[in-house]
């Protein structure tokens, strides 16, 4: 068992792993808001962090004593090389594949807990003649924005238990030039922010999701998998279908969405920051736009989760709503 007297941990950060020729992901789910139907894996490539649970560590601790202690130099290298033995093609089923392993390979280790943010590549366009198309050789490192995965697997007395499972992406930054609102907020002695009935939008997203089974994050079944393609998707779609009243009402939206195309998914949960830019000159003569200069700090954020059941509830809603 996981000492559940303290906080007793150690292991290792900043471990890049990439493998190449990876097979792709394809046969995913196809919904309205996405083009993406297969993840190329040409590039598999993580920073990872993992780390270790167990009371036979105490002595390591307390007494200085080392003869349990897996060094973390050794944690990177049984990563690194466990990556070529691999034979999945999702994150979700490499970080499941290494925990297993050292549970297997280690029999007083207690648990593990693995993450793994994506090291992002996207082909290059390169001329075929008649076109542009992608390179298939050569890829960038572009995106701001990552996948990851975080998973947390313990020794039971009748097998090894993943007890933690969740999916993600960090650094979606997402700016709406026109058709977001912010007012009706409390007017008292402390506001000085003016209504905002049409204005530049600029949020910082960071979404996790958790499976209903966790089996179905592994990628085994891709009709059953969710790739953060398509989930970063569908906060485009929204954002730009939505006419925004806030921040919170959008996320709100953008989760029942996401629920609504993944019925497989448990919730999903959003961090959010707004770093909508401040007006410099608002009216341009004879010309649309205004300028804008990036906020200063401090910024707003949010946290909000949505579940299977505010989605059952809207729709109920909605279904109340249309019979009358
Ligand atoms: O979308 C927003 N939500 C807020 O709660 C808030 N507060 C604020 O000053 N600006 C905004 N924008």
């Amino acid at each position: 068992m996981t000492n559940g007297k303290r906080t007793m941990l150690y292991g290792k950060g900043d471990v890049f792993v990439y493998r190449t020729y990876v097979p792709n992901i394809k046969g995913l789910r196809q919904i309205p808001e996405s083009s993406f139907n297969e993840r190329d894996n040409t590039i598999f490539g993580f920073n990872c962090q993992i780390a270790l649970k167990g009371d036979a560590f105490l002595t390591s601790f307390t007494e200085g004593d080392n003869s349990l202690v897996v060094a973390t130099d050794s944690m990177k290298n049984f990563i690194q090389y466990e990556m070529a033995n691999f034979q999945g093609n999702t994150a979700e089923s490499f970080i499941k594949f290494i925990c297993n392993r050292f549970l297997d390979k280690y029999a007083h280790v207690d648990a593990v807990e693995l993450t793994a943010n994506e090291m992002p590549f996207e082909h290059v366009l390169v001329p075929t003649g008649t076109g542009h198309d992608k390179s298939h050789l050569v890829y960038k490192k572009s995106r701001n924005e990552y996948a990851t995965t975080t998973i947390e697997v313990v020794r039971t007395g009748t097998g090894n238990k993943v007890v933690k499972h969740t999916s993600g992406i960090r650094d979606v930054h997402l700016i709406k030039v026109s058709g977001s609102s912010f007012y009706g907020f409390i007017r008292d002695q402390y506001t000085t922010l003016p209504e905002a009935f049409d204005r530049p939008l600029f949020i910082y997203l960071d979404f996790d999701w958790e499976y209903e089974n966790i089996e179905d994050a592994s990628g085994a079944n891709p009709e059953k998998y969710v790739a953060s393609e398509q989930i970063a998707d569908i906060a485009n779609t929204v954002f730009h279908e939505l006419d925004n009243k806030s921040i919170q009402q959008l996320i709100y939206k953008i989760g029942l969405r996401i629920l609504d195309r993944f019925p497989q998914l448990k919730n999903i949960q959003f961090k959010t920051n707004n770093r909508t830019w401040e007006t410099v000159v608002e009216e341009i003569p004879n010309a649309k736009g205004s300028v804008y200069q990036e906020p200063r700090p401090p910024y707003g954020f949010q946290g909000f989760e949505v579940t299977q059941a505010d989605l059952k509830a809207e729709k109920e809603k909605e279904a109340a709503e249309a019979i009358q």
